[in-house]
């Protein structure tokens, strides 16, 4: 129930962009070291990043750091300044295999990561998309997938069109399905439009349409509109709370199915009402 309906990524080389995300409604942060850090700030921003996580002033907010991806001449230093500074969560780019997450795990371990530091790994290229399921199982300490849209369109040698294309659409779907399996969390990719209020809130519904429990964004200005689209509403919460109540009187009279606003209940129903009910709470609380 830990929410997670906005995702912020910042350079961890902007250091104004760090300072700014002390006071950013987001419920994750994400301090990247990868694409937004040029080559010559990588070790800047690492600095940065570890600061930062040490700071303990981001509150509420989830911390990841997005490590340089497995391979890169950074990746090594990343991980182990990474573990070391202990963020929530470390974020892996590019993950395509298994053995990847196992290693990764090992590395976590041997640079001596606090438990509470998640691994989380990103799905991003088309072997990624081929071993989704395994990706997402691979390991426990792995707790959440990110999409990489950007990278799907360019590995895919596709465009970035309205309503994302089709192979982005199946990348998405596939990915949730391997995810959602292995009872994980996954956050939908980023909207690169940052002057487009209209487009980010008609892509932030449909990834919640399509069952993602957030969405990673790019700008603090995108923060709020997904706050508001991977919640529930006040209707929604209304509706769930009536639907339970009539299901429960159903079936004290014996009834397994029943009508609410015109539309067949059955058992499965109130669970999903319950789990609306629980993060609508989970959110109150806060
Ligand atoms: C996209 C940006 C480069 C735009 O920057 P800019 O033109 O400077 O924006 P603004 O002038 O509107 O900024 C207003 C203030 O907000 C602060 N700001 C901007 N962005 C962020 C942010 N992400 N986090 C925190 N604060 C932010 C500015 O500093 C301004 O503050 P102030 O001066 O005090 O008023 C920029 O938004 C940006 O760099 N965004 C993040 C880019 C990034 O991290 N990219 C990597 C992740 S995306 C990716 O890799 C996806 C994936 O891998 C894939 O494959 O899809
Ligand atoms: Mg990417």
């Amino acid at each position: 129930m830990r929410p997670r309906r906005s995702v912020l990524y910042m350079p961890g080389a902007n250091e104004r962009a760090l300072e700014k995300a002390k006071s950013i409604d987001a419920d994750a942060l994400i301090l990247d070291l990868e694409d937004s850090v040029a080559p010559d700030a990588k070790e800047q921003g690492r600095e940065n990043v570890v600061a930062a996580v040490r700071s303990g002033e981001y509150g509420h907010r989830e911390l990841a750091i997005r490590v340089n991806s497995i391979g890169t001449e950074w990746h090594d230093a990343d991980v182990k300044a990474a573990s070391q500074a202990g963020p929530d969560a470390i974020l892996v780019p590019k993950v395509e295999s298994a053995e990847q997450v196992l290693a990764l795990v090992a590395a976590l371990e041997k640079h001596g990561a606090p438990e509470h530091t998640q691994l989380w790994a990103m799905i991003e290229t088309p072997r990624a998309l081929l071993h989704a399921e395994e990706i997402a199982a691979a390991h426990e300490r792995l707790t959440v997938v990110v999409m990489g849209t950007n990278d799907i369109v360019n590995e895919t040698y596709g465009l970035h069109v309205p309503g994302r294309n089709a192979t982005v659409l199946t990348s998405l779907a596939w990915t949730l399905l391997a995810v959602r399996a292995a009872g994980k969390v996954v956050i939908d990719g980023v909207y690169n439009a940052v002057k487009d209020p209209e487009g980010f809130e008609a892509e932030a519904r449909q990834g919640r349409e399509m069952g993602f429990d957030g969405k990673t964004l790019i700008h603090p200005s995108q923060v709020e509109p997904a706050n508001v689209a991977f919640a529930p509403s006040a209707d929604d919460v209304e509706r769930a709370q009536g639907l339970i109540d009539t299901f429960e009187e159903a079936k004290a009279a014996g009834q397994g199915v029943v009508t609410f606003n015109g539309k067949m209940v059955e058992e499965l129903h109130v669970r999903d009402a319950r789990r609306i009910l629980a993060f609508h709470e989970a959110l109150q609380g806060r």
